[in-house]
C-alpha cells in the first residue's frame, strides 16, 4: 500500500550551513511499495481474457500494457514543496481556491471518480502558495479512495501543516460506478465537506465559506 512520506528540507547557505532566516521547506512525496508494471500488464491481460475479451487484434494487443500504465499513473502523485510565506499584512479573511479538478478512483470498483474541490482557509501566521491547495488535493486523490476520506485527509493535512485559524474542504464528484453501471443514477453527483476550526465553529465564517462554494445560497 502506498505510504505518505514527508521530508523536511532545511535550505542551506552557499557554505552548506542551514540559514537561520529561512524556514524549512516541507517536500511532500508519495512513497509506494513499488509499482511492477510488467506484472500488472500480465495480470491485466489475464483479466481481459477471463472476461472473454481477446487481445489478439492489432488495436487491443497493447491494451494490457496501457491498462497497467494508466493505473500506475493514477496512483503516482507528483512530489511538491509546501511553500508558505509570512502573513505580513495580517490578512484575516477567507482564502478560497474553487473548482480544483478532482480525479480519483473508488476503492470498491476501481472506476473513475471525477469532480471538483473547493478548498479554503482562514490564515494564521503564514499564508500558503496558492497552487499548493490543488497539489494537496492531487496528492490524496492519487490512490484508491472514498470521497469522505479524501475530503477529510485534505482538510486535516492543511490544518496540521499550515496551522490556519480554520480550514474548509468541499468536494462534488460523480462516481462512475454509480452512474455508468449498477444503479445507473445518471447525472447524480455526491457532495462531501469537512470544516475545521473557525470555519466550523463561527457561524459567519462557516456561512460565508458555504455560500462562496455554492453549497448554500
Ligand atoms: N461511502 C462511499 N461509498 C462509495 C464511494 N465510492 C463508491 N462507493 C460505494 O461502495 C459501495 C460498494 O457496495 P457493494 O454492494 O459491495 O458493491 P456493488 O454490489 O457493486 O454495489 P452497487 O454499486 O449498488 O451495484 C457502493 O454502494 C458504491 O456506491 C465513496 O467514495 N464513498
Ligand atoms: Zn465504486
Amino acid at each position: 500500500m502506498a505510504k505518505l512520506r514527508e521530508v523536511t528540507m532545511v535550505p542551506l547557505s552557499p557554505h552548506g550551513e542551514a540559514t537561520a532566516l529561512e524556514r524549512p521547506v516541507l517536500r511532500v512525496v508519495h512513497e509506494s511499495d513499488g509499482i511492477d508494471l510488467a506484472a500488472a500488464e500480465v495480470a491485466a491481460g489475464r483479466f481481459l481474457e477471463a472476461l472473454g475479451i481477446s487481445t489478439a487484434s492489432e488495436s487491443l494487443r497493447g491494451t494490457p500494457g496501457r491498462m497497467a500504465r494508466a493505473y500506475a499513473e493514477l496512483f503516482s502523485p507528483r512530489p511538491f514543496d509546501l511553500t508558505t510565506f509570512p502573513n505580513d499584512e495580517g490578512y484575516d479573511e477567507l482564502v478560497l481556491a474553487r473548482r480544483i479538478p478532482v480525479r480519483t478512483v473508488c476503492e470498491h470498483h476501481l472506476l473513475p471518480v471525477v469532480g471538483t474541490a473547493h478548498v479554503g482557509y482562514l490564515p494564521g501566521a503564514r499564508i500558503l502558495g496558492l497552487s499548493k491547495l490543488a497539489r494537496v488535493v492531487e496528492h490524496f486523490a492519487c490512490r484508491p479512495q472514498v470521497q469522505e476520506r479524501l475530503t477529510k485527509q485534505v482538510a486535516d493535512w492543511l490544518q496540521t501543516h499550515l496551522e490556519p485559524k480554520g480550514v474548509g474542504v468541499v468536494i462534488e464528484a460523480e462516481h462512475s460506478c454509480m452512474t455508468l453501471r449498477g444503479v445507473q443514477a445518471t447525472g447524480s453527483d455526491t457532495l462531501t465537506s469537512t470544516l475545521l476550526g473557525l470555519l466550523r465553529s463561527d457561524a459567519r465564517s462557516r456561512g460565508e465559506f458555504l455560500a462562496l462554494t455554492g453549497v448554500t445560497r
